[in-house]
C-alpha cells in the first residue's frame, strides 16, 4: 500500500462505496424498493439502510475509534421487523468478490441485529474537533427512484476539514469524456458503460475509476475541470443543477446563467453525481440556490463534492463566497446554498450569483 498520507483512508473508503454500490445496484434494478417515508417526509429504501450498514462496518473494522455521521437513523428498523429482513436478506449477500478486498473491509456482518448497530453508529454530532467520516448511503434517493442518478457518499474530515472524499455514481458514463446528460437510457437494464468511483485526498488530486473494476486493481486516471478563463469560455458553459426544484432556485438560476452569456440549458441531475461531472469536466458550474430560509444543507451531502472539486481544480462556496464550513455538527449551518466552478472564473460567478439574488 502507498505511503501517501491517507492512502489507507482512501482504499478503505473506495473499497466501502464499491461494496455498497453493489447492494444499491441490486435495489435499483428491483420493482420495488422496500420505501418508507421518513419524519421530514423524504423517502428512505432498504438500499439506503443497507448500504449504511455496510459501510459503517467497514469503517469499524479498520478505524474504530473515528465518529461517524450518517443520514440514516435505525428506531424505525428497530420496530419493523418485515424492513429488516429485507435489508438483512440483501446485506448477508453482498461481498467483494476479490476475497483480499472483502477481507479488509471486516467481511460479512455477523447477524441482523449487528446490522442494526452498525446503523446506529452513524449517529455523531459532527463538529471541529478529530476524525468524522461523513455518510450518505444513497444521495439522490429520488433519482435512484425515478431511475436517474445518484451517489454513495463517504468522506473523512479531520478537525472539520475534508481530507478523503469518494463518490460512487452507478448511473454515470464510466468515459470520463462522454457528454454531459443525467439521462440513463430508457428501459437500461444492464451498467453497461456507467458507474464511475471519483475520489479526492487533500493536496493529492482528484481522481476517477470504473466503480466495477477489480477491487484492488488501481485503474486510477486524473480529472480536472475544464479551463475556462475568460468571458467567452463562460458563456459556453454547462451548469447542472438539482432535478428537484424544491432543492434549488431555478428561476435565480436561469437568471444567474443569463447574466454570464450562457445560452444552453441547465442539466439537471440528482446528487452529488453534479459533483463529479464538473470535477471531470463534463460539465463547468453547479448552481444550488436555497429554497428556504429555514434549510439546512447536510454535511453529507457535500463533503465528498466538496474535496473532489476543490482537488480537480474548481473553488465551492455558497453564495456569500464563502467556503463550506464542515466543522459546526451535521449541517452546513454556516452557509447558504453551493456555487462550484472552476477556480478562474469562480469570483465572476459569484459576483453574477450575488447581483441576482441582492445580497
Ligand atoms: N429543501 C431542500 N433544499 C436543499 N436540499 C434539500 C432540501 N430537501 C432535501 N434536500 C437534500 O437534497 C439532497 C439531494 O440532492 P439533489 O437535490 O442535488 O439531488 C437530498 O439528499 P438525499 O437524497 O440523500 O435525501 C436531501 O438531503
Ligand atoms: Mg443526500
Amino acid at each position: 500500500m502507498s505511503s501517501s498520507p491517507y492512502a489507507k483512508e482512501l482504499l478503505v473508503a473506495q473499497l466501502a462505496v464499491q461494496r455498497a454500490a453493489l447492494l444499491t445496484k441490486r435495489v435499483f434494478h428491483e420493482k420495488t424498493k422496500g420505501t418508507v417515508s421518513k419524519d421530514d417526509a423524504s423517502p428512505v429504501t432498504i438500499g439506503d439502510f443497507g448500504a449504511q450498514a455496510l459501510i459503517i462496518s467497514a469503517l469499524r473494522a479498520n478505524f474504530p475509534s473515528d465518529e461517524i455521521v450518517a443520514e440514516e437513523e435505525s428506531s424505525t428498523l428497530r420496530t419493523n421487523p418485515t424492513l429488516r429482513d429485507q435489508i438483512w436478506a440483501l446485506v448477508r449477500v453482498t461481498a467483494l468478490s476479490d476475497p483480499s478486498a472483502e477481507a479488509l473491509l471486516g467481511g460479512a456482518i455477523p447477524s441482523a441485529d449487528a446490522m442494526l448497530d452498525f446503523i446506529a453508529e452513524g449517529n455523531s454530532a459532527g463538529g471541529s474537533r478529530g476524525r468524522i467520516w461523513a455518510i450518505d448511503p444513497i444521495d439522490g434517493t429520488k433519482g435512484f427512484l425515478r431511475g436517474g442518478q445518484y451517489a454513495v457518499c463517504l468522506a473523512l474530515m479531520v478537525d472539520g476539514d475534508v481530507k478523503v472524499g469518494v463518490l460512487g455514481c452507478p448511473n454515470l458514463p464510466i468515459d470520463d469524456a462522454a457528454p454531459l446528460t443525467a439521462d440513463i437510457g430508457a428501459n437500461q437494464t444492464d451498467d453497461e458503460g456507467r458507474g464511475v468511483i471519483f475520489s479526492a485526498v487533500i493536496d493529492q488530486g482528484a481522481t476517477s475509476r470504473p466503480l466495477g473494476a477489480g477491487a484492488l486493481s488501481d485503474q486510477s486516471k486524473p480529472i480536472s475541470m475544464k479551463p475556462l478563463a475568460s468571458t467567452e469560455d463562460l458563456a459556453a458553459a454547462s451548469v447542472c443543477e438539482s432535478v428537484e426544484a424544491a432543492h434549488s432556485d431555478q428561476s435565480s438560476a436561469g437568471q444567474i446563467a443569463r447574466k454570464l452569456g450562457i445560452t444552453r440549458p441547465s442539466v439537471r441531475m440528482d446528487s452529488q453525481a453534479k459533483y463529479g461531472s464538473i470535477a471531470r469536466g463534463a460539465g463547468d458550474i453547479y448552481l444550488r440556490l436555497r429554497t428556504s430560509k429555514t434549510y439546512q444543507e447536510k454535511i453529507w451531502d457535500h463533503a465528498a463534492g466538496d474535496l473532489i472539486v476543490r482537488e480537480a481544480g474548481g473553488q465551492v462556496t455558497d453564495t456569500t463566497g464563502s467556503r463550506l464550513d464542515f466543522s459546526v455538527g451535521r449541517t452546513l449551518a454556516n452557509n447558504q446554498g453551493v456555487i462550484a466552478a472552476p477556480k478562474a472564473v469562480h469570483g465572476q460567478v459569484i459576483r453574477a450569483v450575488q447581483e441576482v439574488l441582492g445580497l
